[in-house]
């Protein structure tokens, strides 16, 4: 967790609890804590009647980590930032100092004898800060993982397995796939990374097929195989994936094995409850019936759902998390697979493969790329390893992308340096205006398939929603360029392209999920969404949460990509600008990626790295 302060815009500040009192409100009125956390540290702390100040302040701190993203607090690091910030000049004139706790150790021991640890609201476990809740769920998937993995392998028939290697990844380019299904045939969980275009769904079909072949060979029941990711998006990608790769096999036994697959959302395939986000139909009591689950964009998966995940596979089932764990984590608590890679101690992808992997280590990690071009390959790899000069350098060295060809060829990568919004609303309009107008000329003309297909060949990403340089301000620039050129000023209109923004299981729609709106039959609008060539329609009136996605925010674009994406950093000082977040826009990009911004807001992408507070790692 990396500690900032906010600053209050004046005392009106919604950030600030008006009715905060004692330590709580200091602490609120220093930046350190937000309203939400002083509300649910006055309330607990109430409830159990806490009286010791350092408690009360640990809980807060802990609420807020959580709420960015933390699963417990570290008060090693969180500590001398609030006491750096007390001894500066300008530091609040509240006796701010005197409440801070006067070193760590000093602070876990008010913690372990406080009200709220009798009450077990907090835990403190390996020197850090625990809400119970994920406490408990972090120590149920350390040990869920340590049982899966003392249990012996599956049984597989070698010979068999070496032949059907053979036949699926044949040639030497495909020795990765090879060595890491050779790894997984048999264990029960296989936490599998690599970056964008390594293989990773490839091996998940390969592995698929030949688990089908080792039942068939050894006269045992065919496997039942789950799909899911933890987005529809997502899950909807891996499904056309993994069947485009089943489908490039060479011998047609193997294109017929796994049959046709449908990939869930995880919160359906543990039988969601309306209502709840932390209770499912699955559990341990009522497991999932699969053989075989494979969970794609894993590092989407909160601390919540990966502990109901576990919780819900049969010891006896295999489990394959598969994902990219340099990416952005999930917005709930926790970074699971970027815990499971650092905790099984499997090196960074630049740094050379271990000679002999710890045998009880689930992690297999592809590291060849085979998708990029070169040069957008190379900087995601060099955001990725944090090489500031060198992602500078490939930058510096890329075209400057104004016009536009960068949406059906010229260059693979573009920087167009700008250091206002202005500027950039100069350099980009033509590029942005022409896929606007291309959306609206295939709408109108009610070629769904086209449209749809025009959707995914670019995407204009912002790190915030909000501000200058954030979604809602380019979405309006967008609308209101396309208004201007059509004279239709309405907010829907044929061509609009659409983001769901919450699950709709009734329509099949997900949070995340993108359309268009057409012209349909006798001149009526529809939204269509999903496979260009099978479009699923829907009524205007019927789609509840959706907003228009001439932009979309990187978080909200993870788990899907387009041929091209435009990235608009935001100023350098801006808290959300970080490697993962440049990473995870760069690797949306299938063939062009443009950045926009100062090179100090690069410079600042690379060198902040997101920090989550956890102790999943020591426990594994
Ligand atoms: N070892 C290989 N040799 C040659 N081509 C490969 C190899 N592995 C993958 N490919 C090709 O690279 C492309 C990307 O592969 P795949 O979709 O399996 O990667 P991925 O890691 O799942 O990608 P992402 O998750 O980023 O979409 C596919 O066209 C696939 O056929």
């Amino acid at each position: 967790m990396s500690l900032t302060p906010f600053e209050p815009t004046g005392p009106r500040d919604c950030r600030l609890a008006l009715h905060a009192e004692g330590v709580l409100r200091s602490f609120n009125e220093a930046g350190w804590i937000e309203a939400a956390d002083v509300h649910v540290a006055a309330r607990v702390a109430g409830l159990v009647a806490e009286t010791d100040d350092r408690a009360v302040v640990a809980l807060a701190l802990t609420v807020r980590a959580a709420r960015e993203g933390s699963a417990c607090l570290d008060p090693s690091t969180v500590l001398p930032v609030l006491a750096a910030s007390s001894s500066e000049d300008n530091a609040p004139d509240h006796q701010f100092a005197d409440l801070l706790p006067t070193d760590v150790d000093d602070w876990l021991a008010t913690i372990r004898s406080s009200a709220l640890a009798a009450a077990e609201v907090l835990q403190v476990e390996h020197d850090l800060i625990y809400l119970d809740r994920y406490h408990r769920e972090e120590v149920q998937v350390a040990d869920t993982l340590r049982a899966r993995g003392e249990l012996p392998d599956l049984p597989v028939d070698d010979a068999v397995l070496e032949a059907g290697l053979a036949r699926v990844f044949a040639g030497d380019s495909w020795h990765e796939q090879r060595e890491a299904v050779r790894a997984a045939a048999g264990r029960r969980t296989t936490v599998l990374v690599g970056g964008p275009g390594t293989g990773k769904t490839s091996t998940v079909a390969g592995l698929l097929t030949l688990l089908v072949e080792q039942a068939e060979a050894t006269g045992r029941r065919r496997p039942t195989i789950a799909l899911a990711a933890p987005t529809g998006k997502a899950a909807a990608r891996l499904q056309e994936s993994v069947a485009e790769s089943v489908a490039g096999f060479a011998d047609p036994a193997d294109r017929e094995r796994v049959g046709p697959l449908d990939a869930v959302t995880v919160h359906r395939l543990l039988g969601w409850r309306p209502g709840s986000s932390t209770r499912f139909r699955r559990d341990r009591a009522n497991p999932l019936p699969h053989d075989v689950i494979v969970v794609d964009e894993a590092s989407m998966l909160s601390l919540t759902l990966t502990a109901r995940l576990l919780d819900a596979v049969r010891p006896g089932a295999r489990l394959v998390l598969v994902g990219d764990p340099d990416q952005l984590a999930s917005v709930e608590a926790g970074a699971v697979l970027a815990d499971l890679v650092a905790g099984y101690q499997d090196p960074a992808p630049h740094q050379p493969p271990p000679a002999a992997p710890p045998n009880h280590s689930p992690v297999v990690r592809l590291r060849t790329s085979h998708r990029f071009g070169q040069r957008i390959g190379a900087l995601a790899a060099a955001v990725r390893d944090g090489q500031e000069e060198r992602v500078v350098e490939l930058l510096r060295s890329a075209g400057t992308d104004d016009g536009d060809e960068g949406l059906d060829g010229g260059q693979d990568v573009a920087f167009v340096e700008v250091d206002s919004p202005g500027a950039a609303e100069k350099a980009l309009r033509g590029h942005l205006l022409g896929h606007a107008s291309r959306l609206r000329e295939l709408a109108l003309r009610e070629d769904a398939e086209g449209a749809l297909r025009e959707l995914s060949a670019h995407r204009l990403l912002c790190a915030h929603r909000d501000g200058p340089w954030g979604v809602s301000s380019w979405n309006d620039r967008v609308h209101r360029w396309l208004a201007e050129t059509t004279g239709y000023h309405g907010r829907q209109y044929a061509g609009r392209p659409l983001l769901v923004t919450a699950n709709d299981h009734r329509l099949g729609l997900y949070n995340g999920d993108t359309g268009v709106v057409v012209l349909g039959d006798e001149g009526r609008l529809v939204a269509v969404f999903g496979d260009p060539t099978d479009p699923a329609r829907y009524g205007i009136g019927s789609i509840g949460d959706a907003e228009t996605a001439h932009a979309m925010t990187i978080h909200k674009s993870q788990g899907s990509q387009a041929r091209h994406v435009t990235v608009l950093l935001p100023d350098a000082d801006s808290r959300l600008l970080t490697r993962e977040l440049l990473y995870t826009a760069i690797t949306r990009a299938q063939h062009h990626v443009t950045v926009v911004g100062s090179e100090e807001s690069v410079r600042a992408a690379v060198t902040h790295r997101t920090a989550r507070a956890s102790g999943l790692r020591h426990r594994l």
